[in-house]
């Protein structure tokens, strides 16, 4: 039996980081995917393909079925991870303190969610591959989508929600997206260490939406907007990066707190323009307000100091042209995001997203100079 499915990677307008400190975030899908495939099998083995970081597991079921949580079998949603489980599986992996890598976390995060899935008696043999045409660490949210691929395929094969592929009638009702949702958040909490949610929740509902705080208002009326994606190809962690942040709110609190606050006026004040677009005819003051809305949060990120001089290079090549740019996602590296007015010369492959129109810069051979 095989279960085949996607989910989107997604750009962060404004409120990255802010985010995980309870303020609000605008986030749109991306028309990159991840895609994963899980096939059933009666090997006593299981199979973990990860093409995009080289990396191929296998592990006989014997060994897994003493992994397996007390409270396993679960398939209702889940707010906290298994600490006790989190530790076994480290030890298991061979690293118990330090830091996981690209590997180890993806490691974890599969065998986190299949081991609480299943019972201890019903642990299926199968082989998971997974394929995706985002960038690893690269502000695009992979973790997130890889996460969303995790559980939905999971989730189908233990019986928790309908597979969609044989009944299309069935699709996934919100129950059963809230369910996915919330399991793929178990897989950036292993990746990311103190996630927001932001990432994992437009992989499971695509478009466009706010998220504050844990709640999710998908945004159904925004007008066209063209953004360019750069990738600045400087690798970085998403989860020292949070870290470091939270370390600068502890260390300066009553700085990094009002910038924290002026980032969620920012998204709000984002939200508002882009609403007063799609019902009066859109001016040049709108893209004004749009353009410095973006400088403002990429200098408060650079306060927050998650800025790389690879993503200061794109904010000041992009200018001389007229552009405003801003970080998207961790930042430290990674990719970029510049908004582009109509009519703005169009040399580039175009990718489609909802109601904000990609269009991906053509791969830079080396980082941005
Ligand atoms: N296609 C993939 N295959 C395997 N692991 C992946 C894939 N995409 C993402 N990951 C996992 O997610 C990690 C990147 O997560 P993160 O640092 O949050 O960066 P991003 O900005 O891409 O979300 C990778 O190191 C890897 O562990
Ligand atoms: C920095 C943050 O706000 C977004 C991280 O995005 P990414 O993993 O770099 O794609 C973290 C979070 O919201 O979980
Ligand atoms: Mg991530």
């Amino acid at each position: 039996m095989d279960y085949i499915v996607s989910a989107p990677g997604k750009a962060i307008l404004h409120g990255e980081h802010a985010v995980v400190h309870g303020k609000a975030a605008l986030a749109v899908s991306l028309n990159l995917r991840t895609y994963l495939r899980l096939k059933a099998s009666t090997t006593g083995k299981v199979y973990l393909n990860l093409p995009n970081i080289d990396a191929f597991l296998c592990w006989d079921l014997a060994e897994l079925k003493q992994l397996t949580p007390y409270t396993c079998g679960k398939k209702k949603e889940v707010k906290h991870l298994d600490a006790e489980l989190v530790r076994r599986l480290r030890e298991f992996v061979g690293v118990t303190n330090e830091n996981l890598d690209t590997c180890n976390m993806a490691t974890l995060a599969f065998l986190y969610i299949y081991l609480s899935l299943f019972g201890s008696e019903e642990l299926p043999s199968l082989t998971v591959s997974v394929w995706s045409e985002l960038p690893t660490g690269a502000g695009l949210g992979s973790s997130a989508a890889y996460s969303v691929c995790l559980a939905a395929a999971l989730l189908c094969a233990s019986g928790a929600i309908p597979t969609p592929l044989w009944d299309p009638t069935a699709g996934w009702c919100q129950e059963d997206l809230e369910l996915i949702n919330s399991w793929a958040f178990q897989g950036e909490m292993i990746i990311h260490g103190n996630p927001s949610g932001v990432d994992n929740a437009v992989g499971t509902w695509g478009g466009m939406l706010r998220f504050l705080a844990g709640k999710i208002i998908p945004l159904g009326r925004v007008p066209l907007l063209r953004i360019l994606l750069t990738n600045t190809k400087i690798p970085r962690s998403t989860k020292v990066l949070v870290a470091g942040v939270k370390d600068r709110i502890n260390k300066f609190p009553s700085i990094i707190t009002p910038v924290l606050d002026s980032v969620d006026a920012i998204s709000c004040t984002c939200e508002k323009v882009l609403s007063e677009m799609t019902c009066e005819p859109i001016t040049g003051e709108h893209y004004n307000i749009l353009e410095e809305l973006i400088d403002i949060n990429q200098h408060h990120l650079n306060v927050m100091g998650v800025g790389h001089p690879a993503l200061d290079t794109l904010c000041r090549v992009t200018l001389t042209r007229g552009l405003h740019s801003k970080l998207t996602g961790a930042g430290g590296g990674g990719c970029g995001i510049t908004l582009l007015r109509p009519g703005n010369d169009e040399t580039l492959a175009q990718e489609r997203s909802f109601g904000v129109q990609v269009l991906l810069c053509h791969r830079l051979s080396s980082p941005i100079s």
